[in-house]
């Protein structure tokens, strides 16, 4: 979702700048917004739009909803089976997470994917999914709980990062073929956009991305973090884990483009709250 500005009214406008300059500080401001009303999420973004402040410093202070663990190195046995925590970062919050899956899981995670790819989408303004230029690879989505492998992953993921199975999206599959990639973007959805209210009337935010590895793309293909010049390679049965709760901008990445092979991939995006 792209950013945009003068969607707040003059009169909610004027009225944030002057209660700010009467003394009053952000939380009592957000807190006479709310109790007048207005949707706390959007009590966030008009304050923060308003005032300048970035919005990740208002949202940490905002009580929400469930946060994710980040699995702890060296390593967490789960499922019968060791996941190595092999490299993190705080800033934005990372894991490289080895041996999540076995070459069994991701081989069968593929067969069952590719009948059913399309063109990937992205989710637009209104909260309807489009198709993306910055997006080229192709995909499809799992429904919670589809198949017997699928719930075993996300049950995994639900113990690795102590978050409940129904937090998740459908898990979503992607192909990428040489040259095909995934532009610098947010998992987050920006509050300061129309679709926001409707993209998280369920599940309220998203709060963290586990993208695993089905392969390894012979050259290209990483998962990229380039606010902090961060790569990850992909590498078949591994996944990268990143939170970014109250909107981290720290967390902005990128499907770099695959150059030799092919790249799939299993994204499962968590949210704030049960998606039902
Ligand atoms: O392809 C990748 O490495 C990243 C995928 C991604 O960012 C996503 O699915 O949201
Ligand atoms: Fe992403």
């Amino acid at each position: 979702m792209r950013a945009s500005s003068g969607s707040i009214n003059p009169q909610l406008r004027e009225w944030i700048l002057a209660t700010a300059r009467a003394g009053h500080g952000v939380p009592e401001v957000l807190k006479l917004l709310k109790d007048a009303g207005y949707p706390p999420a959007q009590c966030r973004s008009a304050v923060a739009e308003v005032l300048k402040i970035p919005l990740s410093s208002i949202n940490a202070n905002t009580p929400s909803g469930r946060r994710t663990r980040a699995p702890v190195a060296p390593r967490t046995i789960v499922d019968g089976r060791e996941v190595r925590v092999s490299a993190g970062m705080e800033a934005p919050i990372v894991r490289v997470l080895d041996g999540l899956l076995d070459k069994g899981e991701c081989a069968a995670l593929i067969d069952a994917a590719r009948p059913r790819l399309d063109r990937a989408m992205t989710v637009a303004e209104d909260g309807k999914h489009q198709v993306d230029e910055r997006r080229t690879s192709a995909g499809m989505f799992f429904k919670l709980g589809e198949t017997p492998l699928v719930r075993t992953i996300e049950q995994r993921l639900a113990t690795l990062l102590d978050v409940p199975v129904e937090h998740g999206e459908g898990l979503q599959v992607l192909h990428y073929l040489p040259g095909q990639e995934y532009e610098p973007h947010y998992d987050w959805f920006d509050p300061t956009q129309p679709g926001f209210a409707a993209v998280t009337a369920r599940g309220g935010q998203r709060i963290a991305s586990v993208v695993m590895y089905l392969n390894t793309p012979e050259e290209g293909g990483g998962t990229g973090f380039p606010n902090v010049g961060l790569t990850v390679t992909a590498l078949a049965g591994s996944a990268v884990y990143f939170a970014y709760e109250g909107g981290d901008t720290s967390s902005l990445h990128a499907g770099l483009p695959v150059v030799r092979g092919e790249k799939w991939i299993a994204t499962k995006w968590l949210r704030e709250r049960p998606l039902r």
